[in-house]
């Protein structure tokens, strides 16, 4: 796992040799050791350089060797072991040192990195920090600010600005490995006390204790519960204020305490589950490994609205030529103004032109005929977008791939319209489009293996996170959320308020709670949803008694609150108070109270205390109980892709993995038994109602998340 070969007569070249990223596994853990043993007692030999296989240095330790029980030589006296030693190393860092990969780069005494190479410690997203001395030689070698900074975020740093701070010596676009083989030649005899990082002391601006306070303030606020980046910066102050030894123990310690803990858990859940998605299989048998995409090198979006204005950016930053149509000339103007600022600001974050060049705008559909996959973005009304796919339909090449951005409308019905069903395939982005990661690939009943193969493979050059789902109401995410809603209206009839309900959610760790994230999204938007399907509007059914529908508990507060004109944040009133249109400031607002009270009078509700416990079990209990019913739908392959559309596009907190993950850190039992206690409460709400799935996982004794695919069973997989 390490291979040694000694070049140019003195230099040992050690070489860690473990594909695909070269993780330090105990094996290399094991070949380092022996091989830096050896390159030290061989009198010949007079330096060393440490390289990776295949252009890759190291993606640190092995994550997948957490789970187990440790063994092999442990990271820490490895590296001293290097960095004690009397001879130069040096560190030749091709694609990645990262994490582990890192520290043992700052271990030895010199670092040249390829001008292509990223650094980084990104344990902090793993739910760790840099426990192999990362937190104490880092600030040694660049200072506390820069090292808070790379520790608490976990951000790649390119070879160029890890010049400029001071983590490698030197960059080349040369074989680096050439060039630090010349380099330890050179280095021969130089003094090595001062590249021995544990030995010197780590600089310290005068107002240290205030930078270290602020970064704690900081990264409070940021993490929303997360625990990682608190004990980063204790490290980080510990490498401040104490010798290094007593701060490698420090180290320790707080490693201890993250690594056993269920937030890191979660988060080296979510980093494998990230990649699981990408490996989708449909129930034909056809999946990512067989099923080729085909190219896109020209697309289309129909229709210039809020989503298919950020599709349109999201296409033209992965430098996607884009034919984007709006139906009359004014429409299409306040499209192309509102696109072409977007496409500047997002060039002026990277130092880049925007490429508006890539788009062209029109009012006619003729200028389709060549695109290669086109997205349909207007308005969602499943009359209109038939009529937009008939036309499509019409007027695309006969492979065209047709796509619709729908959140929730039956995809097969689409398709049906169409003369290539097969190339039909839902693509539902998030707002914003261009910076939202998640993508669901809607798999239609007809779509076909290719279609699936390259809406997934386009959502990937767009750099989303894309899942495939089968088709039903609301897919996965959208489908979800119905009964969280559902429960947080409920809560405010019978005593809760919007402010308390998402305190406790936002307490969870959501970035915002339902109703400010209602009043975010729009308030009409559901509105208008639930007039079209008779709940609310002229066509409820008069028998239905005020508080029930089509045979269920319905809440009618947030159609009572658009009634009243409040439409949420856009026009500066919804369950919150603004502070102007389009203001972001929220406050409780007395009248939102008032209407809930007079609303309880008049339903003859009194009103109970609710506390955050009941609404974090209501709401969220709510919510992976329909996840179990889509799993055994066959809407979702497996739990990984619920969490995965709820992380990346729910603002679920990563750090509980996503719902399903949570569900299994809770333990299923006691999620069921809290369904079965509100469902006795409840009988008229059916969402509570534990599911089949569910009740066999628990039958089953609750088995671990990586095997609950085996305990689904779908007749009907839709996928
Ligand atoms: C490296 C990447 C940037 C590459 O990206 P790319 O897109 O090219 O490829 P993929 O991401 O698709 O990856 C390909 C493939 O490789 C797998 N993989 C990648 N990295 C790792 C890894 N580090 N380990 C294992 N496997 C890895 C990946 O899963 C893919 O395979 P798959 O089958 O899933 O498709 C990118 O991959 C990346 O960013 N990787 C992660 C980089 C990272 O986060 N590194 C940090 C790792 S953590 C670490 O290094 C910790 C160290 O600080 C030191 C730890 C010391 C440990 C001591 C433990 C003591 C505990 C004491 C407490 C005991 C208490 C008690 O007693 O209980």
């Amino acid at each position: 796992m390490a291979r040694y070969a000694q070049v140019h007569g003195s230099v040992a070249l050690i070489t860690l040799t473990n594909p695909p990223v070269n993780a330090l596994s105990a094996a290399v853990r094991h070949g380092i050791t022996e091989t830096v043993t050896r390159a030290l007692r061989d009198p010949e030999v007079k330096s060393v350089v440490i390289c990776g296989e295949n252009g890759v240095f190291c993606g640190g330790a092995d994550i997948r060797e957490f789970a187990k029980p440790m063994g092999g030589p442990p990271l820490v006296p490895m590296i001293a072991a290097i960095e004690e030693g009397d001879k130069p190393v040096v560190a030749a860092i091709e694609g990645v040192a990262l994490g582990g990969g890192l520290e043992l780069a700052l271990g030895c005494h010199y670092r040249i990195a390829h001008t292509k190479a990223l650094v980084g410690l990104p344990e902090v997203t793993l739910g760790l920090l840099p426990a192999a001395g990362g937190t104490q030689r880092l600030p040694r070698l660049i200072g506390i600010a820069p090292a808070l900074d790379l520790i608490t975020t976990g951000r790649h740093v390119a070879a160029q600005q890890a010049l400029k701070l001071g983590i490698v010596d030197q960059v080349t676009d040369q074989s680096t490995v050439d060039v630090a083989i010349q380099f330890a030649k050179q280095v021969v005899g130089q003094p090595l006390l001062p590249r021995k990082l544990s030995t010197q002391p780590t600089p310290c601006p005068p107002d240290v204790d205030i930078l270290l306070e602020e970064a704690m303030t900081q990264v409070k606020r940021r993490a929303r519960g997360a625990i990682a980046p608190v004990a980063c910066v204790m490290a980080v102050r510990a490498a401040a204020t104490l010798p290094y030894r007593a701060g490698m123990q420090k180290e320790q310690e707080l490693m201890a305490t993250l690594f056993r803990s269920s937030q890191a858990h979660a988060l080296q859940y979510c980093f494998f589950a990230q990649r699981a998605v990408g490996r989708w299989k449909l129930s034909s048998g056809a999946h990512s490994g067989n099923s080729k995409p085909r190219p896109v090198s020209k697309a289309a979006v129909i229709g210039l609205g809020t989503m298919g204005r950020g599709i349109t950016v999201a296409l033209v930053k992965a430098g996607i030529a884009v034919v984007a149509v709006e139906t009359s000339d004014k429409q299409l103007q306040m499209g192309k103004q509102i696109v072409s600022e977007m496409l500047k600001r997002e060039a002026q974050k990277r130092n880049e032109t925007p490429r508006l060049d890539l788009i062209r705008f029109t009012t006619s559909m003729l200028e389709l005929k060549d695109s290669d996959l086109v997205i349909e973005a207007v308005f969602e009304d499943m009359p209109l977008k038939k009529q937009v796919f008939k036309e499509l339909s019409s007027v695309c090449k006969a492979d065209a791939f047709l796509c619709t951005n729908t959140s929730g409308l039956d995809v097969d019905e689409l398709a049906a319209v169409t003369k290539t069903p097969e190339l039909v395939v839902g693509m539902h982005f998030f707002a914003p489009a261009h910076v939202m990661k998640l993508l669901e690939v809607v798999c239609g009943s007809r779509s076909s293996p290719e279609a699936v193969a390259t809406a997934m493979y386009l959502g990937k050059r767009l750099g989303k996170v894309s899942v495939a789902v089968g088709n039903c109401p609301g897919f996965v995410g959208n489908r979800m959320l119905r009964p969280y809603l559902e429960e947080a209206n409920f809560l405010l009839e019978e005593g809760a308020t919007p402010e308390l309900v998402d305190g406790a959610l936002e307490e969870f760790g959501f970035a915002m709670g339902v109703f400010r994230m209602s009043d975010l999204s729009g308030l009409d938007v559901g509105w208008r949803i639930r007039k079209e399907s008779g709940l609310t509007g002229p066509d409820v059914d008069p028998s239905d008694p005020p508080r029930r529908r089509q045979g269920q508990r319905y809440s009618p507060l947030p159609d009572l609150v658009c009634e009243q004109g409040r439409l949420g944040q856009k026009n500066g009133r919804g369950w919150y108070l603004y502070d102007k249109p389009g203001g972001r400031v929220a406050t409780p607002d007395p009248k939102i109270h008032q209407l809930l009270e007079e609303y309880r009078l008049k339903h003859g509700i009194r009103p109970r205390r609710v506390d955050r416990q009941e609404v974090v079990e209501r709401c969220l209990f709510a919510l992976i109980n329909e996840g179990f019913r889509i799993l055994d739908d066959g809407i979702a392959a497996g739990p990984e892709d619920i969490d995965m559309i709820y992380v990346f596009g729910y603002g679920w907190p990563r750090h509980r993995g996503g719902p399903m993950f949570y569900a299994g850190m809770v333990g299923l039992p006691k999620v069921l038994e809290r369904l079965e206690h509100y469902w006795q409460a409840h009988p008229d709400v059916p969402h509570l109602e534990p599911s089949a799935l569910l009740r066999r996982l628990v039958d089953s004794g609750s088995p671990p998340i990586d095997t609950w695919r085996d305990f689904l069973q779908r007749p009907h997989s839709q996928l």
